[in-house]
């Protein structure tokens, strides 16, 4: 995006994908996001969802798809590999009380990393976010370890409770929309919003709770 068609561009969107093993708050996360509330219990929902807010007088929205965890992470074909395709930015999160979860996260930056983008992006920026940080009377993850994660394979880090606290999660999902800007800024990659979601939708047969 050339500065002049940013000038004449106000709005500018972004897709973000929310990734972590089975009960983590991938959902509790984005819903806290959207509504501002932590709810309790979300089932297994499979959706895209869009977040707008104004920064540095420009409309961002973000369209962040929220699914259920999938081991499948190798195939072109797998859903995993169609995540990586549309996103332009990941949220990677584990729990604090859950040491396996913090070593998927580490394992889906390989595969994030190693996976090719058609537009050519070498390193789509990632947030690695501990949930759960209410819970530190049962952390098996110290926050130290998550930092040095992000050092290593050059993410954003952050530990957050989506029970407790909606500021930090604000702040991870932005911290990441500020990376992603910045690798548009220096990406000739289209931004082509309206027709992946629809698109996405019949495949994949979107659901939406109308709670939300
Ligand atoms: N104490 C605490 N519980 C949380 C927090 N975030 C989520 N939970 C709980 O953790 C459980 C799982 O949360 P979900 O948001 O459904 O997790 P998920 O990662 O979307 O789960 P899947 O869709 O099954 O992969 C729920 O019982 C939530 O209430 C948190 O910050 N603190």
């Amino acid at each position: 995006m050339t500065g002049a068609t940013e000038a004449s561009n106000p709005k500018m969107e972004a897709n973000v994908v929310v990734l972590g093993t089975e009960s983590v708050g991938k959902s509790a996360l984005t819903v806290r996001l959207l509504t501002r509330r932590f709810i309790g219990e979300y089932g297994d929902i499979e959706s895209i969802y869009s977040h707008s807010f104004m920064s540095e007088g420009k409309e961002i929205t973000l369209n962040i798809w929220d699914s259920p965890f999938s081991e499948d992470l190798s195939r072109e074909t797998s859903l995993f590999h169609k995540k990586v395709q549309w996103a332009d930015g990941f949220v990677l999160v584990y729990s604090i009380c859950d040491r396996a979860s913090f070593n998927t996260a580490s394992r889906l930056i390989q595969n994030i990393r190693s996976t090719k983008h058609h537009h050519g992006a070498e390193k789509p920026p990632v947030v690695i976010v501990g949930n759960k940080r209410d819970l530190h009377h049962r952390r098996t993850v110290l926050a130290e370890e998550g930092q040095l994660l992000a050092l290593s394979t050059d993410c954003l880090f952050y530990e957050v409770s989506a029970a407790e606290n909606y500021h930090g999660v604000l702040s991870a999902f932005h911290g990441l929309m500020d990376r992603i800007k910045d690798t548009k800024l220096t990406s000739k990659r289209p931004l082509r919003f309206k027709g992946i979601v629809k698109s996405m939708s019949a495949v994949f047969a979107r659901r939406r709770t109308d709670s939300l």
